[in-house]
């Protein structure tokens, strides 16, 4: 019976694991301990590793899984930046990630975050904590199927969300670099700037690179239709916080829908209620009327969450045995 030491894992992460198990026949070992210098032994007897982290796995790893006979380390979340791709190939160690474990739920996601926009739910539920069951504005909403929606970045979740508004009755324009063709009610745009220009709503899809920081600058929100709405569940980074203040302040734009901000670091999945939040622009973010905020959560579903635990299970036994897994992201 093959066995697998999985690392990083969560209370919630169990069940699945363990059912995954069952239907394999394999052998696993979960620890919440992630993979570092003092980890990395706890492998030793084992076929394959997996592990969910955010910090870097230390260099000496490859070689060191390398010598107990391990020739992989799958990554349980699309992004793999902790990883030393190129030391990993020279070690001969698979690097693998699960790139897309559920785009409905950040689809679905971005979807309720623009309705509860436009239909001005939390001032509702403001008022109603207040025991102000008033109908005074802003609590006017507008119905969401006769807007316009730029869709920007149609790859997996970009293209759930489309069909989502469309769905709804939207007209649905698109920008990607590189255009779909299955879906053809689409109307793709030469440009961002030719998307949001006749947009009420602008749904953020895009992968944050190095030459896209801050797309969205007060050249860009100038460029939107006056009044417009975004929901930004991709990126903190892609969004310029200041210029969108000011946009939302000017009313250039009527709301923001934010699951991901530029410095999130210090506060993402933290309970301190006690403690004061230093970043300015981050408590402008929860102090504005106009502003919904969650902490990156968009991705968080049971589905989610289970795909993530089968990806990373799938991947490493492919790995040992069939010696290669579709979800490697180094060179062999
Ligand atoms: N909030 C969350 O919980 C959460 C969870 C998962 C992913 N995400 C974010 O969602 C993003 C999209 O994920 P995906 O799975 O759909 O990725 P994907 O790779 O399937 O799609 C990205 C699309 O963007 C296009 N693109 C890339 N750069 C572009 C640019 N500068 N201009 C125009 N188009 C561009 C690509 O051609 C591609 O079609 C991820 O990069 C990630 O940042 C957020």
């Amino acid at each position: 019976m093959y066995s697998i030491k999985m690392y990083g894992i969560k209370a919630e992460d169990k069940p699945y694991a363990i059912k995954w198990a069952k239907e394999h026949d394999v052998q696993i070992s979960m620890t919440a301990k992630v993979i570092d210098e003092n980890t990395i032994d706890d492998a030793k007897g084992f076929d394959g590793v997996n592990t969910l982290q955010v910090t870097k796995i230390p260099t000496d790893a490859y070689a060191r899984f390398k010598a107990m006979g391990i020739n992989q380390i799958a990554q349980r979340s699309a992004g793999f930046d902790m990883y030393d791709l190129a030391e990993a190939t020279r070690q001969g160690i698979i690097i693998s990630n699960v790139p897309s474990y559920s785009p409905a739920s950040i689809a679905e996601y971005a979807l309720t975050s623009a309705l509860n926009l436009v239909r001005q739910i939390p001032t509702i539920q403001n008022r109603v904590q207040a025991h102000n069951f008033t109908w005074e504005k802003p609590i006017r909403g507008q119905v969401v199927g006769e807007m316009t929606v730029a869709v920007l970045g149609t790859g997996h979740i970009g293209a759930h969300v489309a069909r989502l508004f469309h769905g709804l009755g939207c007209k649905v324009l698109a920008y990607d670099r590189h255009p779909r063709t299955d879906l053809a009610f689409l109307t793709y745009t030469d440009s961002i700037e030719a998307a949001v220009k006749d947009a009420d709503i602008v749904t953020l899809h895009i992968p944050l690179r190095e030459e896209n920081i801050h797309l969205f600058d007060a050249k860009m929100f100038n460029q939107f239709k006056k009044g417009a709405y975004l929901v930004n569940t991709a990126r903190g980074g892609l969004v310029d916080t200041k210029a969108l203040l000011a946009a939302l302040d000017s009313g250039q734009l009527a709301g923001a829908a934010l699951d991901v901000y530029e410095n999130e670091g210090p506060y993402v999945q933290k309970n301190m209620p006690d403690q004061a939040i230093s970043d300015e622009l981050f408590q402008k973010i929860l102090n504005h009327d106009r502003i919904i905020y969650s902490p990156h959560v968009a991705f968080y579903t049971d589905e989610a969450v289970a795909n993530l635990i089968y990806g990373g299970l799938n991947a490493t036994l492919d790995v040992i045995t069939k010696g290669d897994t579709p979800n490697r992201v180094n060179a062999l």
